[in-house]
């Protein structure tokens, strides 16, 4: 069964609201469902909602709405707490409505209210919309009492239906102090991790998972929602703990590696060594004062660098390798006999070349790999056509992941990520980035976010505010966009979805 995690419904809620979905349309979507769960159970009578403050109660003010403009029906409210402490404009939108709805509603002060309330014992039917999917830590009052008194009329007979998760159970792990006992939960999207476990399954009754109109493009393409699913920065964190990058390129160029390891400091890296072939060391470290070089011994990488090369790598975090080394048949061998030093590593570019015959195989296990190929890298990868059909594209990048045990970020129009379970698509980004030089900046990116985050997350996250940072670079630019214009905008996408 299809499951998911409260923060990836989060982040597919957020990106609902970024394609133009407002939180209110699927708020009363939300609400509607719940009314007519409502009906499906109770011909007529009082229905009693008890809510929270967040928007769990957002979804019961809506659905008492819809309810209470049904005949037959006398719906009441008890919100737990004041109108003002009603912690989301949407809630607070909702439950404003109320007044205008044939709604009794009751706002509580603390949970003597509740105990003296007669409403909890009138009710034939309750619903809770306590909290959902935004509970934490332990439980405290009125909420605590607020289940008790739920469960007390759920003892006597009466039928409970409980809002996307009964209150008090923790939506991913399923683990709960206390708990609301539902005959009926009516969860939103997908079924949540926390619904299926077996200690949920004897308070949650019967689960049924509605749709509430979430945009398909909100959960297929990466979206800022995915984006506050990394890591935040630490404001006390010292040096080294935003991440330590090596990236090791160049030779043949001298561009390509500065620019993966600028963007990698430009997307928050804290440290960034740049392992360049001492034949463009120079002219690497001129490009920047921000960049630590360290020289390799010759003009191109070669099997010689393994002598400095696994210090270097134990040193780091993440390994960004390829950009402009060149396929010399030494560089190959030296990408080879490096890679089993690697624990995370990005691959792009030239470092693509090197991965013939069984070498995912043996590195299976040991390190995990995101490799970032092109089109025409991609078939080299596979000693087959890229297909030009998307759906096709899409099917060989989810296999050749699951068959690799990597992370395929391939890069196009639309890019597509994959670890051979999930599948994300990118389509941030513009014609101008067909410029060279922007595919070593998505790798630098890549490598800085892998460093906090999980490989996955980065990937995708990286494709977005690569292709976005792109994009703000050619209002100005336009085609004459340079990887160097996208460089600069790194830092405005970052610091917009609030990660910097
Ligand atoms: N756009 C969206 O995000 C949508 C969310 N929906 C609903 O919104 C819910 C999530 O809403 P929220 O993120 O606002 O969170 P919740 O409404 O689940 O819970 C947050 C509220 O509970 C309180 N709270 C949390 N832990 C507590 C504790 N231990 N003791 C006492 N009080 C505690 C918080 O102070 C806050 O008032 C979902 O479960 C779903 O029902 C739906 O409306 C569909 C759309
Ligand atoms: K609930």
């Amino acid at each position: 069964m299809r499951y998911i995690s409260s923060s990836r419904m989060k982040a597919i809620d957020t990106n609902c609201a970024y394609l133009g979905m407002s939180p209110l349309q699927l708020m009363e979507n939300a609400g509607a469902a719940i009314a007519q769960s409502v009906k499906e159970r109770l011909g007529s009578g009082k229905v009693l909602f008890v809510a929270g403050r967040g928007n769990n109660g957002g979804d019961a003010f809506v659905a008492a709405r819809h309810l209470a403009g049904t005949p037959g029906y006398i719906v009441r409210v008890i919100l737990l707490g004041k109108d003002r402490d009603i912690g989301t404009e949407e809630a607070l939108h909702n439950f404003s409505l109320l007044r205008f709805s044939r709604v009794q509603t009751l706002e509580i002060r603390d949970s003597s209210q509740l105990t003296a309330s007669e409403w909890f014992s009138e009710a034939d039917l309750l619903v809770d919309a306590i909290f959902g999917t935004g509970v934490k830590g332990k439980i405290r009052e009125p909420e605590s009492t607020a289940i008790d008194l739920i469960n007390k009329e759920g003892k006597a007979g009466k039928t409970v239906i409980a809002v996307d998760i009964p209150s008090g159970l923790d939506p991913d792990g399923g683990e709960f102090e206390k708990t609301v006992d539902a005959d009926l939960t009516v969860t939103f999207h997908r079924m949540k991790a926390g619904l299926l476990t077996e200690q949920a399954k004897e308070h949650t009754g019967t689960v049924k998972v509605t749709e509430i109109g979430v945009c398909a493009d909100a959960e297929h393409y990466v979206g800022p929602g995915d984006l506050q699913m990394l890591q935040k920065r630490k404001p006390e964190a010292h040096k080294g703990k935003a991440g330590r990058i090596l990236v090791i390129g160049g030779g043949p160029y001298s561009g390509a590696p500065a620019l993966a390891a600028l963007a990698a400091l430009k997307a928050g890296a804290d440290l960034v060594t740049a392992a360049v072939p001492e034949s463009v060391s120079r002219i690497v470290a001129s490009y920047s004062p921000d960049l630590i070089v360290r020289k390799l011994s010759s003009n191109i990488l070669c099997p010689e660098d393994l002598s400095i090369l696994p210090d270097l790598i134990n040193s780091h975090d993440v390994v960004v390798m390829g950009m402009g080394l060149g396929r010399a048949t030494e560089t190959l061998e030296a990408v080879r006999k490096v890679l089993p030093f690697c624990r995370k590593v990005v691959l792009d570019a030239d470092a693509l070349s090197a991965l013939s015959g069984t070498l995912f195989e043996t590195l299976a296990g040991n390190c995990e790999i995101i490799v970032t190929p092109h089109a025409g890298e991609f078939a080299r990868l596979r000693n087959m056509e890229t297909p030009e059909i998307h759906e096709a594209r899409e099917k060989a990048v989810r296999e050749f992941s699951e068959e690799k045990g990597v992370i395929t970020l391939l890069k196009g129009k639309i890019d597509i990520i994959s670890d051979g379970k999930q599948t994300l698509l990118n389509r941030t980004g513009n014609p101008g980035m067909t410029v060279g030089g922007t595919g070593d900046v998505l790798a630098g990116i890549t490598g800085s976010l892998f460093s906090r985050n999980p490989a996955f997350l980065a990937a995708v996250c990286a494709a977005f505010i690569n292709g976005a940072a792109g994009d703000l670079a050619f209002e100005k630019a336009g085609n004459a966009l340079l990887a160097t214009d996208v460089l600069e905008k790194i830092p405005e996408i970052i610091k917009e979805a609030g990660i910097g």
